[in-house]
């Protein structure tokens, strides 16, 4: 597209700058489509080659597909605000600065790639330090058209015939209405966030930072930044992005593709582990408990005890003899197996059965089942066994050598009771292939948790757990909570990998396959088992997932090469374990506000945090309780690696009107806390009244109508979590009519969301529901870019949040 010159009287100077702008701007887009229909001309090369090719060459061309798909994807997204920046150097050379890198034919640089070394300047340089740069300039650009510029000049005494034109325009972007989903920020990142960004790629990176510093685009747009310096390192689903919730995955889920970047996995802590979804949060008290790390003993005994509705008794028949093993013999052989299985204990069929057996043997020399002397006579409890037999009608002993009584080798009592239906009966129903999701349920049972307890639970909390997992996960629709999901994660590591399909066992009919799994080595054997076609992908499937953000499916708990994890004070111990198992090689980039933290035992989190990032401080501190036992974790730990840290001082969100109200409570929950420096003033103050208890959903709606009249964008309405007080459908209700614009949700919910507007209902209540609940007020304050309505039923609240207090 070819803008017309601008003409007239009224041309003013910056007129004259975007004129020429904008020729640079048009070359840019006729090489931009160019370069696209290149990237599509290559896709049809390469799907034509594949249709006629060999095998061998099949995988070339769907490399080839794949690498042009994705080029041909970020130069789509590049459409859209193609350039944003230009630097003019003392050398005077001009460099425009833009989402991709643009060469002409010739292979001179149009374009440089925001994320390439000679881009840098453009966010680093200040005048203190300004790396050569005379000018720098931000094009403001509506589809194909320039329409603004902003321009810092950092070198004045080389300006020269340098014009400089701007009136303000990054603090107006600041200012721009909030359209529902998060923008990236690459025309405007600065140089503390730069930093992050472009932090070397091999160590982990701390970000720290009040709310609104930019953590979470500082975050994304690090994940821009690695997948373009090291793609092969951290390419082809290689990085996966933890946000806390599923709200909050969807508000950020348009940046990474914004960037060009669709890559990597976006995951809420409540979809890390496939096949199982949560959405719903503990109440702090649960929290607590289940995120706890001495829950890994808990779960440990869990799954050592007894199987619900598992048989109590094992007989089996040899010669004659019924050979019986009870409960305690049972419970015996079972504890010895899980002392051995180290956390495989879904493939530990085979020790299982080999342990049986050698038990039920011994069981059988005890009662007198076999004799070294052929006619010693039959003696003991071997005699009763046969009178047993007689009453009920079953017939003297025969063994197979003949009527004289057992005189059998060890190996002929193995072998016929192996064969035996009732042994294998025994086996699948005594050591059945259990599933994450069933021993947590079997939890629901109070003396089953009260076993599972040990030392680590007292009594009161274990009944409190019970109780919470009989409702919520009996029936057919459990109901997990977030922390649930790294339970199950931890129960699932316990568990082992469920067995392998075996070729042997495929080719072969093997009488001990039953339902599909031998029961004797404890191999799945799944009829369908096509190797072959197991490792081919073809280049379409590939495709189709790199467009997509989040999509994967996968039996399996995949590892990364890169987490980035959002909101990480948020984590509980349990949360990081999970989280650990799925980097143990990974680098990390970790963003994090402890003020904001909701979880009460931040030390006992950082332990864990330690140990999955592989601190230099993990293998010493993480010894904390229910701890010492973990083996099978230690061993895995990850290694130290380099640590970066930064902090972020800048609040880009809130206005400074807002900003000071967040401050207020800040100041109660963490006396002395400095807030981030907002840099933003609207002359609009946040409306601080105080209403009745039961006029507050009223006055909450007409807060609403009013806020729908002032802003364009989002309108965010924060209710205390579910209490007495509270429930879940006071959101429904409060939301109910109103525009899509307009979102109810509860404190824990609004975490890491932004809105043009916010009502905060019940101040007081927020911060009484929990001993972290100021802190959760701070959070929910400080959600609103322009406007914010606090009503409180509290006039100490009021006066409070007010400054007069
Ligand atoms: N350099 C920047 N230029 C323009 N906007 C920015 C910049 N940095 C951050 N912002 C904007 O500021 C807002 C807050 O950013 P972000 O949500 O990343 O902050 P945060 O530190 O993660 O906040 P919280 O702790 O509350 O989750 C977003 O709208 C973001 O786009």
């Amino acid at each position: 597209m070819s803008s017309s010159p601008v003409t007239g009287p009224e041309i003013t100077v910056k007129d004259q700058e975007i004129a020429v702008e904008q020729r640079r701007v048009d070359e840019a887009y006729e090489r931009l489509k160019e370069m696209r229909a290149d990237a599509q001309a290559m896709i049809r090369e390469g799907y034509r080659q594949s249709l006629a090719g060999t095998k061998g060459s099949l995988v070339d061309r769907d490399a080839m597909v794949h690498q042009a798909a994705l080029r041909a994807q970020a130069l789509d997204v590049a459409d859209d605000g193609l350039v944003f920046g230009r630097l003019d150097l003392t050398t005077r050379e001009t460099r425009y600065i833009g989402r991709v890198g643009v060469r002409t034919r010739d292979h001179d640089s149009l374009v440089i790639d925001w994320r390439a070394p000679a881009a840098e300047a453009f966010y680093r340089a200040t005048p203190e330090d300004p790396r050569d740069v005379v000018r720098r300039r931000v094009l403001h650009t509506r589809g194909h058209r320039v329409v603004d510029l902003e321009d810092d000049l950092l070198d004045p005494a080389a300006a020269d015939s340098l014009t400089v034109v701007g009136d303000g325009a990054f603090l107006a972007s600041l200012a721009r209405t909030r359209e529902g989903a998060m923008r990236d920020i690459v025309a405007t990142i600065q140089r503390e966030q730069d930093e992050v960004i472009r932090a070397p790629a091999d160590g982990t990176v701390l970000v720290r930072g009040a709310p609104g510093t930019g953590k979470t685009a500082v975050a994304l747009h690090r994940v821009a930044y690695l997948l373009f310096r090291h793609r092969q390192r951290f390419g082809s689903r290689g990085v996966l992005i933890v946000g806390p919730n599923r709200r909050f995955t969807a508000y950020i889920d348009r940046v990474l593709p914004s960037l060009g970047e669709g890559s990597a996995a976006l995951r809420s802590l409540g979809d890390l582990v496939p096949g199982v979804s949560a959405a719903v949060h503990d109440s702090p008290e649960l929290a607590r408990l289940k995120g706890a790390a001495a829950m890994t003993a808990v779960l440990r005994r869990a799954i050592a005890d007894h199987v619900p509705g598992g048989p109590d008794e094992l007989r089996v028949v040899h010669a004659g003899v019924i050979v019986r093993l009870t409960r305690p013999e049972l419970d015996k052989v079972r504890n010895q197996v899980h002392r051995r299985s180290q956390g495989s204990v879904n493939t530990a069929r085979r020790r299982v059965a080999d342990q049986l057996l050698d038990t039920l043997w011994d069981r059988y020399v005890d009662i007198g089942g076999t004799e070294p002397e052929p006619d010693a006579p039959v003696q003991g409890e071997l005699a009763l066994w046969e009178g047993i037999l007689a009453e009920s009608g079953l017939g003297a002993l025969e063994g197979e050598e003949g009527p004289a009584g057992p005189r059998t080798s060890r190996e002929a009592f193995l072998k016929n009771v192996r064969e035996q239906g009732a042994f294998a009966d025994f086996l699948t129903a005594w050591w059945p292939i259990r599933t994450p999701l069933d021993v947590l349920r079997s939890l629901g049972d109070r003396a089953r948790l009260r076993r599972a307890a040990g030392r680590d639970l007292d009594r009161p909390d274990a009944d409190l757990l019970a109780a919470a997992w009989s409702e919520a996960l009996s029936g057919d629709a459990p109901t997990l909570s977030y922390q649930d999901v790294a339970l199950l994660d931890e129960i699932d590591a316990l568990l082992g990998p469920p067995p392998r399909p075996s070729r042997r066992a495929r080719d072969e009919e093997d009488p001990y396959v039953i339902d599909g799994v031998n029961i004797l080595t404890g191999e799945e054997i799944a009829d369908d088992w096509e190797p072959e076609l197991r490792e081919l992908t073809t280049s379409i499937e590939r495709l189709e997932r790199s467009r997509r953000v989040d999509d994967e499916v996968t039996d399996t708990r995949p590892e990364y090469a890169h987490i980035v994890v959002d909101e990480a004070q948020d984590l509980s111990p349990m949360q990081w374990r999970m989280l650990g198992r799925r980097g143990r090689h990974a680098t990390w980039t970790v963003v994090e506000d402890p003020a904001q933290s909701a979880w009460e035992d931040l030390d006992e989190a950082r332990r864990a945090m330690e140990a999955a990032l592989g601190g230099p401080t993990s293998q010493r501190r993480d010894r904390g309780r229910g701890r010492g036992r973990d083996r099978g974790r230690d061993r895995r730990q990850a290694p130290a690696r380099a640590r970066h840290e930064f902090e972020l001082t800048t609040n880009y969100r809130n206005t400074t009107e807002i900003a000071a109200v967040s401050a207020r409570v800040l100041d109660l929950a963490l006396p002395g806390a400095r807030p981030a420096r907002a840099v933003r003033t609207s002359g609009d103050d946040p409306l601080i009244t105080t209403v009745p208890q039961d006029g507050l959903r009223t006055a909450a709606r007409e807060a609403v109508e009013t806020l729908l009249t002032q802003v364009e964008g989002t309108i965010g309405v924060i209710i205390p979590l579910p209490d007495g007080t509270w429930t879940r459908r006071d959101a429904t209700a409060l939301a109910e009519g109103l525009p899509e614009r307009v979102q109810v949700l509860d404190v824990l919910d609004a975490k890491g969301l932004e809105f043009d507007a916010a009502v905060i209902l019940a101040p007081e209540a927020v911060a009484a529901q929990s001993p972290r609940g100021l802190r959760v007020l701070y959070v929910a304050l400080s959600r609103a870019t322009r406007r914010l309505i606090v009503l409180t039923a509290d006039p100490t609240w009021q006066r409070l949040l007010s400054g007069l207090g």
